[in-house]
């Protein structure tokens, strides 16, 4: 069996001169990284965060100014829409989601930013993000979360379907009308629910980009063994630890792992398609932040309320900073001067990452940067990167090519031989391509055809 990649968390630094690298997004200052691609340096670092995109067009509204989300006590309306588009989220549950920031340490981020809806450059989609509600000048705080507020999955490792066999085990028995207070890291947790009910649900578009959950015909459409290898191991992990740990468990303890649909639902037990969900909120998510224990300094991995909703710009200036410790700060820090109504993205995967590990860990394309997107650039970083890994082309972090063997390489190129660029992009704009999996694995192959023709020609 084929060894999986971990997955790259997003990573906070848990020492102000510490650089953490998001192992597959983000990068952070302080001891967080996102279990994923993330890296969160501590104190001082940047991070990237993967986001989910979802899909929902939103009209734009006449733009108004926002400031704050104080003061909205019983909102005429549930969004405010901003000057630069963004929509500003003010519905039931964003507002229990603001208070249980409030009550557990982070009511400070709420006058300088909310969660509304941006729109998803180069689309006519929206996406929900974080917006900044107040301008925010170059090297001050934009996101502060205490460490007491994040849920620690313990040390990072290559396997993610344990920390989502913990999450899922929180989340069900909130689900199952179990008490909203979660004890982690030594603290009763507050109304976690509000919490858990904005994250991307079972079964949401957003998961469905991922390979965790394309078709076979999709899969092969991807032209990418070791894509279709590393997810194919994938499932069979979850599917090992769904049998082992959550049947097992579930069958000795009638309380574990119960799913239940609404009050009137006699719960089931929870599936593998619900631990495969899990995995997805995970390895899109976590953020891999730095923590000392006695051992010295290991990274852990985190899910970081608020800035887990921070989406995805390569370019972000943004730096993921703070502290893995009982006491500590996880930050995001302006990197640059943020104006009111701007959506507040990270880098995630350090910026090293490709689409390869995107459209796998995270469930998106990313088809560049903000700074790439105005220098109109023909083919996305995200692209070249997987095309130098493959050829052995470039600085490539030596950690990233040495998990390429040669014969793997000559594997990967050989199988996009299948078609030729031409064939796919005629087939891109025939239209004919309906499921949202298959064009994107179409959409992926067509991009590493053109990365590989430029870095070659
Ligand atoms: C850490 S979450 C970010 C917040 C997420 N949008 C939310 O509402 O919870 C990562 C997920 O956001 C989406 N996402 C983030 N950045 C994106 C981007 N640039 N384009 C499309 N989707 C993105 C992807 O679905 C990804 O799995």
């Amino acid at each position: 069996m084929k060894t999986l990649r971990s997955y790259t968390p997003l990573v906070l630094g848990a020492l102000i001169e510490e650089c953490w690298t998001f192992h597959g997004v983000h990068s952070f200052h302080s001891p967080v990284s996102f279990h994923r691609r993330h890296t969160i340096q501590h104190d001082a670092s940047s991070a990237t965060l993967p986001m989910a995109k979802s899909k929902t067009a939103t009209k734009k509204k006449k733009g108004v100014s926002v400031s704050g989300l104080r003061g909205f006590g019983s909102p005429s309306s549930t969004s405010t829409t901003t000057t630069s588009g963004g929509v500003i989220d003010r519905s039931k549950s964003a507002l229990l989601f603001y208070d249980f920031l409030e009550v557990n340490g982070g009511g400070s981020n709420l006058k300088r930013v909310g969660l509304g809806q941006v729109p998803l450059p180069g689309t006519d989609c929206s996406i929900r993000g974080v917006i900044a509600l107040q301008d925010i000048r170059k090297g001050d705080p934009i996101i502060e979360i205490p460490y007491e507020m994040a849920l620690d999955f313990g040390r990072e490792n290559a396997d993610p379907t344990l920390p989502a066999t913990s999450f899922l085990q929180m989340y069900c028995q909130w689900k199952s009308g179990g008490e909203s207070g979660v004890i982690v890291g030594g603290g009763r947790r507050k109304k976690i629910g509000d919490y858990f009910a904005m994250l991307p649900p079972y079964q949401c578009s957003d998961c469905l980009g991922s390979t965790d959950f394309f078709s076979d015909t999709a899969l092969e459409m991807m032209q990418s063994p070791l894509i279709v290898e590393e997810t194919l191991s994938r499932r069979k992990l979850v599917k090992a630890r769904f049998e082992r740990d959550i049947e097992t468990m579930a069958a000795m303890s009638s309380n574990l792992y119960r799913w239940k649909n609404g009050e009137d639902d006699d719960s089931e037990i929870a599936t593998f398609s619900h631990l495969q969900w899990a995995t997805w909120l995970v390895t899109s998510r976590v953020l891999t932040v730095q923590a000392r224990t006695l051992d010295g300094t290991v990274p852990h991995r985190l899910f970081i309320p608020f800035i887990d909703m921070c989406n995805h710009d390569r370019d972000s200036p943004h730096i993921l900073s703070g502290r893995a410790e009982p006491g500590g700060m996880l930050k995001v820090i302006a990197g640059a001067d943020v104006k009111a109504g701007e959506a507040i993205d990270i880098s995630y995967g350090g910026g090293v990452e490709g689409n390869d590990r995107f459209i796998q860990d995270y469930g998106f394309l990313d088809s560049g940067g903000s700074m790439e997107r105005a220098s109109g650039r023909a083919v996305a970083e995200a692209y070249r990167v997987v095309a130098k890994k493959l050829l052995s082309l470039g600085k490539q972090s030596s950690r990233i090519m040495s998990r390429i063997s040669v014969a793997d390489q000559e594997r990967a190129l050989e199988a996009l031989k299948l078609t030729s660029l031409e064939e796919d992009e005629r087939l891109l704009s025939s239209g004919k391509v309906l499921n949202n999996d298959e064009r994107m694995a179409l959409e992926y192959r067509i991009g590493l055809k053109r990365a590989i023709q430029e870095v070659t020609g």
